[in-house]
């Protein structure tokens, strides 16, 4: 996914300026789009109320947060379950059950607030791969194909916290910003203690949004 096209256009709101998707982010969705277009209606008009989702977010909804979270897709198993940790507002969690309805996602998410409007959210949009759980990521048994995380915690943390819930061949993919190589390098011995394979980096550029990075890290076959 590399795109040089501008920023989403943006509208005037009663209150505030709203974020138009572009053309391209469009095109990026496809058939998902009505369901994308419907989870930013929800952000837009409960969001803010229900605090996921802070006033300052709103005129770039589109661009930072669904669009960025659409970045870690193509590194998606081709089959199997996913399980996306600390999904708050329903990033990149709700996103991906939109994109891959194929495959059964979990957003695991500890707070009860953040959990009611999950619920709600899948409930809207119709998403029947998905299930919601109110735990914290170290309190689950199951294991994955896929674990997913932006903005939970360093990727010390992260790998410590989801290394016991990945399958064999599966991996972490973790959404970071620009400190995507500085976390990568101190986590190293901690990748290396849960006997993970070296973290790898892919850079994406998203429509109307900087350099994104998804940190790969994945555990062996055997
Ligand atoms: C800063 S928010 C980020 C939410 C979302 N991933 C995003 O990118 O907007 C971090 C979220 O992770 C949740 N969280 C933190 N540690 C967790 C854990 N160990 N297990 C499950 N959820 C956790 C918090 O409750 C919060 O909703």
């Amino acid at each position: 996914m590399s795109h040089d096209a501008p920023a989403g256009r943006s509208r005037e709101s009663s209150s505030m300026s709203v974020e138009q998707p572009s053309d391209e982010v469009r095109e990026l969705f496809g058939v998902a789009f009505a369901g994308a277009e419907r989870f930013a209606e929800m952000l837009v008009s409960e969001g803010e109320l229900r605090g996921l989702v802070g006033p300052r977010e709103l005129p770039r909804l589109w661009s930072r947060h669904i669009v960025n979270s659409a970045a870690v897709v193509p590194f998606l198993p081709a089959r199997g379950t996913v399980a996306d940790v600390g999904s708050g507002a329903g990033f990149p969690g709700i996103v991906i059950a939109l994109l891959r309805p194929d495959l059964e996602v979990s957003l695991i998410e500890t707070m009860e607030r953040r959990v009611a409007w999950l619920q709600d959210v899948a409930l809207e949009l119709d998403l029947d791969n998905v299930t919601i759980r109110r735990a914290r990521a170290e309190e689950v048994r199951d294991r994955f194909d896929a674990v997913t995380a932006r903005a939970v915690a360093n990727l010390t943390k992260l790998v410590r916290i989801t290394a016991p819930i990945l399958r064999r061949g599966g991996c972490l993919l973790a959404l970071k910003g620009a400190k995507a190589e500085v976390e990568a390098e101190a986590a190293k011995y901690v990748i290396k203690k849960a006997k993970l394979d070296p973290a790898i980096i892919h850079e994406v550029v998203t429509p109307g949004e900087e350099l994104t990075k998804v940190v790969e890290v994945r555990r062996p076959k055997r």
